[in-house]
């Protein structure tokens, strides 16, 4: 079984380049209606491709001119300009729709599918409708995907099974998600000095008869999960590398440390 690797490169504050244990990722940003989280600005400007999910346009066209308060909005708003705004367009604003457009920023009306969330529809716009994109790295990194409505919240996980194939991170200030394949063995390389401790393995999909774990304070041997049994939350993480096998797709998680 393949191993397949994973490390948070992304949220320090320095280049992200590769490391001996992960080749260099290129990343597309999704961005949600929920609050900025902190670092949206440098993961903006590290993105190769930024798509805002409907509602997510008001959050940047809102937000970003408040990370900068010396500067002019419109010359922020100009220089966070999305490459996309997809989605069921519900929630954007009249005013943001315009003025997006009027910059030329492509914005795709997917208003006759209510069967699919915004973040389904951005999801599936980067993945099927961007060739120039290598998707071998690619990386998905949504901002705001945690930490509002449930309903959201659990349609937002859904998008990870969905896609399960791709390489997606579900972000928030306080933790970020990402599903571990079954089909693989996956080794999870901790940046501490933005990442953990606290951490958790979670059999969403399915239950799970045989998970192992090594680097984590309470590792699992071969053992089962369920819910209304055990679900591996309030985990630590106590090495820097922390490996996992499963036989079903499992969440990771793990708490994102608050930036001083
Ligand atoms: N409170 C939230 N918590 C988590 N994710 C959210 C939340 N609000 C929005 N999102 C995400 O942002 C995307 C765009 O949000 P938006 O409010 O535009 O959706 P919507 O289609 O209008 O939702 P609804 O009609 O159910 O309120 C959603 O598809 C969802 O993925
Ligand atoms: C069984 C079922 N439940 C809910 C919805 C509603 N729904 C799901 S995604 C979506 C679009 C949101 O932007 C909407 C309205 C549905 N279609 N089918």
């Amino acid at each position: 079984m393949e191993v397949m690797r994973h490390a948070s490169t992304f949220l320090l504050p320095s280049s992200s380049e590769g490391t001996d244990y992960l080749p260099s990722s290129v990343h597309a940003l999704i961005i949600l209606n929920q609050r900025l989280p902190g670092f949206a600005p440098l993961l903006w400007e590290r993105a190769k491709l930024r798509v805002c999910a409907d509602g997510g346009a008001n959050r940047v066209f809102d937000g970003m001119p408040e990370f900068f308060p010396d500067d002019d909005p419109g010359e922020v708003r100009r220089r966070y300009k999305p490459d996309l705004v997809n989605g069921d367009m519900d929630s954007i604003r009249a005013e943001v729709k315009d003025y997006y457009s009027d910059l030329g920023v492509k914005i795709l009306d997917e208003s006759h599918d209510q069967d699919t969330t915004d973040l389904h529809k951005c999801v599936a716009f980067v993945c099927d409708g961007q060739p120039i994109l290598e998707k071998s790295n690619l990386c998905i990194i949504v901002l705001g995907a945690l930490g509002g409505r449930f309903d959201h919240e659990v349609g937002n996980i859904n998008v990870l099974y969905r896609f399960s194939n791709m390489r997606i991170i579900l972000l928030s200030d306080d933790c970020l998600i990402y599903l571990l394949p079954k089909t693989h063995r996956h080794e999870i390389y901790i940046e501490s000095s933005v990442e953990g401790p606290h951490c958790g393995l979670i059999p969403v999909g399915a239950p799970s008869t045989s998970t192992t774990t090594t680097g984590l304070q309470w590792n699992l041997s071969e053992t089962g999960m369920h819910f209304g049994g055990l679900v591996s939350t309030s985990n630590i993480v106590r090495e820097a590398k922390i490996t996992v096998q499963s036989d079903v797709d499992l969440l990771w998680t793990i708490s994102i440390r608050k930036q001083s």
